[in-house]
């Protein structure tokens, strides 16, 4: 330790007492006059050890330049905007009793600062500024940086600062967290001068971390604008003023983020079975005993709009309200994810395993013109749509797609339609003849939709065009070549028809180079994408100007229904809602009735009743079948995973990764 004789002549006897208070610390002496706050004198330790900073050199405040202060304002720009009404409002409170307000980012650096301009040149010289860098690293212990480190709020009273030129200041600061938890900011009030009592501050320390507080859920609220939202808070009065949990959701009670409280109830839950990672959020179910469509039902169901439900880990009551998300949800959440698909078979599908196999397979087969793709799958789950994505998505886009129903054209006229004739072919025919559907293709893709319905005969005559790609007209002498990518498309069975000679198996096997299977839609794991996207295009399609929402409550029940039309029936219901909704906004009460369905129940009580010799091994089966994804049984059987949870710890039944 340096005598008081070594120290720069220029320090005052106070400073000079400070450095050698430091230096006692570091040499492991106690003595009354060190610091009693754990956080600071090891905040002492590591300005001396870690970033060896030397006490008895004080340094001037550092402020960065413009340019710099540019750089560290621009990421923090979002936060900036939204913080701004809060900042005023703080420094309101606090600049009649010599306070100045500092936010700076997650280095240090000061983005936004509010001081009386009378004493500019004061508070620049105290780094009491914008630009001022109170990295601990660099200005060493202080609020501001002490804070960063530690993550937590913090009083740094005068002596407590370890740079020899700063104590005569009083700071007090709080971190203000992002959504995931990471520290991307921090609150500071300040003052020059200050009572010596470290207790004065006590004040300040609450007012800055209800602030930080409030511009966390402020900058929350705006990133998850668009989402569900319910907000939540053991007093009944507070929670629509200053409800302090909110937690984004999905309409599935997914939960999508949580603020800090919300975080933290979570994180309560989370010692609880089952056990959740990062990629397998809660659902609100499993952490509240509730309905999700209680839940969302909120708004419409009960008076003063919010519910009471008990927390699952510690039995709390809370009561929540729902916050229904930003009007643009619609046409924002119809985005496909961001993928390397091609835009068309993109917007296919967002996050089920077999729309992602199917759409994998569609861009290999893009460009792949000879090799003859055959669509299966239920009515109206989106073959003639995918048929489409994988024309619109191949070099072939610009040219023509024939799409021909063979199930709507009478069988007399399906040859004619189909190869076309030559004037006078036949009686009844046009008198300048007509080019064929397959060579009207010519150079793009012909779409045969429900194949099995094509007469035997004919299939004989597609056979030899697909053998010799060219056509021969009704009453033509010379064949004319085409150039056509055939994609065929059948929710029949056509291995059963041509066991029952109902269908050329030669011909089967020449169409089906590929086969892209279709789920339904009740199969979907993003049946709630398909919901979104499928509402934008109707109201697309209705050309309306004005763009009505889907409430969370109708979004729950489209969800929970069967939809055994599949995607038609779905754009069919929504279609009926707009038609008939007398608002701008699509509740569960405009739905077609037949969408209310019992199919939850039903499933529930199918699962319920496993009271059988072995009831395990239905449940078993299912989970073997989806690889032990709960969340994929509960969509499956239509309950939610708790129920499944509940089902497999009655039954026995434990997850193979569960195992020791
Ligand atoms: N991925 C999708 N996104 C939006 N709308 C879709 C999608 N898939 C299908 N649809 C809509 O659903 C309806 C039925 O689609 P499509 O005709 O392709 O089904 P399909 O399986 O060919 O039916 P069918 O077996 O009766 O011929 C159409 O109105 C279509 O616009």
């Amino acid at each position: 330790m340096p005598t008081q004789s070594l120290l720069p002549a220029r320090l005052h006897s106070v400073q000079r007492q400070h450095i050698e208070h430091i230096f006692l610390l570091g040499e492991g002496v106690d003595v009354p006059q060190l610091p009693a706050q754990p956080t600071i004198r090891r905040s002492w330790l590591r300005c001396l050890n870690e970033y060896q900073l030397d006490p008895t050199q004080p340094r001037p405040a550092r402020v960065v330049t413009q340019q710099t202060l540019i750089e560290h304002r621009e990421p923090v720009d979002e936060l900036l905007h939204v913080a701004r009404a809060g900042v005023d409002q703080l420094y309101q409170q606090i600049s009649q009793l010599g306070y100045v307000l500092l936010l700076t980012d997650h280095r240090g650096i000061t983005v936004e600062f509010r001081g009386d301009p009378h004493k500019d040149r004061l508070l620049r010289q105290a780094g009491l500024y914008l630009g001022a860098d109170w990295d601990e690293r660099f200005a060493g212990t202080c609020a501001v940086g002490t804070c960063l480190h530690d993550r937590q709020a913090i009083i740094c009273h005068r002596q407590e600062h370890f740079d020899a030129s700063h104590i005569s200041l009083t700071c007090t600061a709080a971190p203000i967290t992002d959504p995931q938890g990471n520290v991307m900011a921090v609150l500071d009030i300040s003052a020059l001068q200050s009572p010596s009592q470290h207790e004065s501050q006590n004040f300040s320390l609450s007012l800055v971390t209800l602030y930080a507080r409030m511009i966390e859920d402020a900058y929350f609220l705006r990133r998850y604008r668009d989402c569900l939202m319910v907000r939540l808070d053991t007093s009944r009065e507070f929670v629509h003023v200053n409800g302090r949990g909110l937690i984004a959701i999905e309409e599935n009670g997914q939960v999508i983020a949580a603020n800090a409280v919300g975080r933290e109830l979570i994180a309560c839950h989370q010692h609880r079975w089952p056990p959740w990672s990062a990629r397998h959020t809660p659902i609100l179910d499993e952490l509240f005993e509730c309905e999700i469509a209680d839940v969302l039902s909120i708004n419409s169901g009960s008076d003063d709009q919010l519910r009471a439900f008990r927390a699952r880990a510690d039995n709390t009551i809370y009561f929540i309200s729902l916050l229904e998300p930003r009007r643009t949800r619609s046409t924002h959440a119809q985005q496909p994810p961001a993928s390397s698909l091609p835009e068309p078979l993109a917007r296919l599908g967002a996050d089920d395993p077999a729309m992602r196999k199917i759409q994998k397979l569609a861009e290999r087969l893009r460009n792949e013109v000879s090799v003859n793709v055959l669509i299966s799958g239920d009515t109206g789950t989106g073959k003639e749509v995918v048929a489409r994505a994988l024309h619109d998505s191949g070099h072939r886009s610009s040219k023509p797609f024939v799409a021909v129903n063979c199930a709507a054209i009478p069988e007399a006229l399906i040859e004619s339609e189909l190869f076309g004739y030559q004037p006078g072919a036949f009686t009844g025919g046009r008198s300048q003849g007509m080019r064929g559907l397959i060579p009207q293709a010519d150079g793009g893709t012909l779409f045969l939709d429900e194949i099995g319905d094509m007469p035997l005969a004919l299939q004989t005559r597609l056979l030899r065009v697909l053998a010799e790609r060219e056509v021969m007209p009704l009453g033509a002498n010379t064949p004319v070549k085409v150039d056509i990518r055939v994609i065929t498309a059948t929710h029949r069975n056509i291995e059963e028809m041509i066991q029952r000679g109902e269908f050329r198996e030669d011909l089967y096997y020449r169409l089906n180079g590929a086969q892209l299977r279709l789920p339904s839609l009740n199969e979907r794991a993003d049946k709630l994408y398909v919901i979104r996207r499928v509402f934008a295009d109707v109201i697309k399609e209705r050309a309306a100007s004005e763009s009505p929402r889907l409430r969370a409550d109708a979004i729950s029940a489209l969800l929970a229904y069967a939809w055994p039309g599949n995607i038609r029936q779905l754009k069919n219901a929504l279609a009926f809602a707009l038609a008939t909704s007398e608002n701008d906004e699509i509740t569960v009460a405009d739905l077609p009735e037949q969408c209310l369905s019992e199919r939850i129940t039903r499933k529930a009580n199918d699962l319920s009743s496993d009271s059988c010799s072995d009831p395990g091994q239905p449940l078993l089966d299912l989970l073997k079948k989806h690889h032990w994804n709960i969340s994929a049984v509960a969509r499956a059987l239509g309950v939610s995973r708790p129920t499944i949870y509940r089902q497999m710890q009655r039954q026995g039944i434990v997850p193979p990764n569960w195992l020791h």
